[in-house]
């Protein structure tokens, strides 16, 4: 990933999971509650079930087309929401109320649960009787091990419904991507060779008026509403027990994505070859939330690639489209990765012959969470995290390295810090960008390399601009003092910008420190 960065299928890409038994559960729990409203059992009712989860949207969602009306759920997951935080719920939240809306839009409803879904889904499938229950595949080894559960449960409830997985959130299944004896790419380059020549499909046309099952059709609507807040208000954060935000979380749904795309499309997709590793340009798609979610589809995104490379006017502007492109395939490899291996999340993708010596620094760990390194462009990025819950992949690299190389900072806890403080926390890309930052993933970057922060910053945010914006101490600083601010003495800095912090770090010394803590781990040292 040297100067780069660091979740819909064909149809025929689905694996079935089929779990067929004779309907047992009716007149329990949510299912009794549901039927209490006026449900009568139907055989063969023509209902399918659709279980959301990333994919938050009625277009180019492959797992909505198919035969029978279409009764789809959300279900909030106990299990699910601990590993959450409140940027990444508040963008939920507000992606399920922009769903919500279009299916009432079509006459339908999105039912709303809250519980495990090994116990919701057999209830649910049970009082509607559905006749299969879909859901799109995600890749962590959590969301694995809960879909296997909840396909069991389906079966051990006896209920008589085809349980299908569809491929709604990449392009390419991991298993049609794959090295010569089958296992996963770990090199980027070759990866990208082949995703980019495969042929993608086209996003499939969303369900019409008529195609969706209104529940109040059958069921009472109040005794509805009673029903574990099924298709009453949406949950608050607080009663999901979450606090509110501390960033201005950008608006989800899928309107919204659709103008971002639409945007980019026409203007901006043409700048992202040039000016993509330049956080004040504002040159990126800023999709990263919507494709996390799926408020829009990834072969939406792949066909706008398209009309704008057809649109292109010379050869530049094709090849930025495909500097684009290239973005969405690591975001393919990295699902690829954690798919292959679920446990990257936690542990080094690359194992080293000894132990890497993390340094257990509090105080350092601090100053990097709050923005007071004294480094410009790493307190910048670590301020713009919490105030938009979304970082420049520029920035996150630099802040990454500056916590994990730097710092000599265990990759993990700045995982956990961005997980809690991004609105587009993925498992597979954070653990891709965090292990490549730190030497221990896939096509990383090589463990010798420190990047200098002040000389990614003359780099990249070369008038200081993106430091202004963030850093309001140093708002009237001149662009030099913002570069060589780490090597200014203490009087020249109290005379410029009193209030922003000295270095905390002197950077020979520590590059040393980290050369020989991975010289170590190599067995080199
Ligand atoms: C330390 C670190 C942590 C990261 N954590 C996350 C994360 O939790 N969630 C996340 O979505 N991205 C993560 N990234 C990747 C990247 O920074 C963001 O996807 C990107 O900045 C989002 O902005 P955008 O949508 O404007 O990107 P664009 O440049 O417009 O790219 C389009 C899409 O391609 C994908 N993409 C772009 N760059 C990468 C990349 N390096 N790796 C994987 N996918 C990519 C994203 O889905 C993105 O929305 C991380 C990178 C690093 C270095």
């Amino acid at each position: 990933m040297s100067n780069e960065p660091p979740q819909t299928t064909p149809e025929s890409d689905a694996e079935p999971l089929r779990a067929t038994r004779r309907n047992a559960l009716r007149g329990a729990g949510l299912a009794g509650m549901l039927a209490m409203g006026g449900a009568s059992a139907r055989q063969n009712s023509g209902v399918r079930l659709h279980w959301y989860r990333r994919d938050l949207r009625v277009t180019d969602n492959p797992a909505l087309a198919g035969d029978g009306r279409l009764l789809p759920v959300f279900v909030h997951d106990p299990t699910i929401l601990t590993y959450g935080a409140p940027p990444v719920v508040a963008f939920l939240l507000d992606a399920l109320d922009s769903l919500r809306e279009q299916y009432r839009e079509r006459g339908g409803e999105l039912l709303l649960a809250r519980g495990d879904p090994r116990a919701v889904l057999p209830e649910l499938a049970t009082a509607c009787d559905a006749d299969a229950v879909t859901w799109n595949r995600d890749y962590s080894g959590l969301a694995g091990e809960r879909d296997r559960a909840v396909a069991a449960a389906l079966a051990d409830a006896g209920i008589s419904v085809d349980v299908e997985r569809f491929g709604g959130t990449l392009l390419h299944e991991p298993e049609t991507i794959t090295t010569d004896d089958g296992s996963h790419h770990s090199v980027f380059s070759n990866f990208w060779q082949e995703w980019r020549t495969q042929e993608k499909a086209a996003p499939v046309a969303a369900p019409v008026r008529g195609d969706v099952v209104d529940p109040r059709d059958s069921l009472d609507e109040e005794r509805l509403g009673e029903a574990s807040g099924v298709a009453g208000p949406l949950p608050s954060l607080a009663e999901l027990g979450f606090d509110d935000p501390e960033a201005d979380v950008q608006p989800a749904g899928t309107d919204v994505a659709h103008d971002l795309l639409a945007d980019f499309r026409e203007d901006t997709i043409y700048r992202y070859g040039d000016d993509r590793e330049y956080p004040a340009r504002e040159s990126t798609s800023r999709l990263s939330p919507h494709l996390k979610f799926g408020t829009v589809g990834v072969r939406t995104v792949w066909e706008a690639t398209e009309d704008a490379a057809a649109a292109a006017s010379d050869g530049d502007a094709r090849e930025s489209v495909e500097a684009f492109r290239r973005r969405l395939a690591w975001r393919e490899f990295y699902a690829h990765i954690l798919d292959a291996r679920p446990d990257v999340v936690t542990e080094n993708y690359r194992e080293y012959p000894n132990e890497i010596q993390w340094r257990d620094d509090p105080e350092g760990l601090r100053a990097w969470k709050d923005g007071e390194t004294g480094y410009p462009l790493v307190d910048a990025g670590m301020r713009q995290l919490r105030a938009d819950a979304w970082v420049h992949n520029r920035v996150r690299i630099v802040t990454a390295s500056f916590l994990t190389k730097d710092l000599l900072i265990d990759w993990r806890e700045g995982y956990d810090w961005y997980r809690r403080k991004l609105a587009d926390h993925d498992t597979a890309h954070a653990a891709g960008g965090w292990q490549w930052a730190a030497s221990t993933g896939a096509n990383a970057q090589p463990d010798f390399r420190i990047l200098d922060p002040t000389t990614q910053a003359e780099k990249y945010d070369p008038d200081g601009e993106y430091v202004r914006e963030h850093v309001p101490e140093l708002r009237d600083a001149p662009t030099d003092a913002i570069h060589e601010w780490p090597t200014l003495d203490d009087e020249t800095r109290a005379a410029i910008a009193p209030d922003y912090p000295a270095p905390i770090v002197e950077l020979g010394e520590y590059r040393d420190r980290a050369i020989a803590a991975f010289e170590a781990a190599r067995g080199d040292g």
